[in-house]
């Protein structure tokens, strides 16, 4: 098991935004974890790579807790947050080097994967005189993406990898994502594109009135509706009336 969560609870003062949630995730699987702006996405993968504490729950990945074995399970996820941890004063290859470094990997190994991240993400191989302060939001989050990636994570987990992506890059990451999964490792993604999701996820999970939805895809696939009407149902989503304006 990768990823096993029970119980769990999140509250900020009286708003409750995570009750009673459970998650299994099992090796090879993608799950694309959905729900509307505000819903608690961030809030549950910030819990799951132990950057905010739940109120209540256990969380178990690898069969381990995080207080017990920290360094373990760092070293076998790899983490795009909502707040991309980017440094603005590195280079994207310094940047890449420095997270390598700190998971214990050699200068070779650092520089090989770089390399190869760096070309099949970035259009262009970004300047090594030029911080990443200096460059767009999308090559910001390709930094991150690459970041995450760099010590070939058992589980990877994005916090919304699609948004700010061009076109093209988006769907050199759903097939970059897609190989990875086929290779056995695991995936957690959010996202409001639809489209990416039902391209990549075997999973769905919905957060829906602070309580978590598991769909399989093919149940969502297979009832004669879009994916995207599926899970707009799902989620209740109603037109507004547009009015006068
Ligand atoms: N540090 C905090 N203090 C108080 N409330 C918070 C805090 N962080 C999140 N919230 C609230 O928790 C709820 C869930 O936020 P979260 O960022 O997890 O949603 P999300 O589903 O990721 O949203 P989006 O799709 O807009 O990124 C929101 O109502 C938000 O205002």
């Amino acid at each position: 098991m990768i990823l096993r969560i029970k119980n769990l609870h999140k509250t900020f003062g009286d708003q409750v935004v995570l009750q009673d949630i459970a998650l299994t995730i099992k090796q090879g699987e993608c799950h694309g974890l959905i729900g509307k702006n505000g819903s608690g996405k961030s809030t549950l993968i910030n819990i799951i790579v132990n950057l905010l504490p739940p109120d209540g729950g256990t969380i178990e990945l690898f069969g381990k807790k995080w207080h017990d074995h920290p360094q373990a399970i760092k070293k076998k996820i790899g983490v795009l947050p909502e707040i991309n941890p980017v440094i603005d004063e590195f280079s994207v290859q310094d940047y890449l080097e420095y997270v390598g470094l700190i998971y214990g990997m050699n200068q070779e190994l650092i520089q090989s994967r770089t390399e190869y991240l760096i070309n099949y993400f970035f259009e262009d191989v970004p300047s090594p005189s030029k911080s990443i302060g200096q460059y767009s939001k999308g090559m910001k989050l390709k930094t991150g993406i690459c970041a995450a990636l760099i010590h070939k994570p058992k589980f990877l987990i994005l916090d919304e990898p699609f948004d700010g992506l061009d076109v093209f890059s988006s769907k050199n990451l759903a097939a970059f994502l897609n190989d990875y999964r086929a290779k056995g490792n695991t995936v957690l993604v959010s996202s409001h594109d639809l489209l990416y999701m039902d391209k990549i996820a075997s999973h769905i999970d919905l957060i829906k009135g602070a309580e978590l939805l598991h769909l399989a895809k093919e149940d969502v696939q297979n009832n004669g509706k879009s994916f995207e009407d599926e899970i707009s149902d799902r989620l209740g989503y109603k037109p507004k009336e547009l009015g006068e304006f």
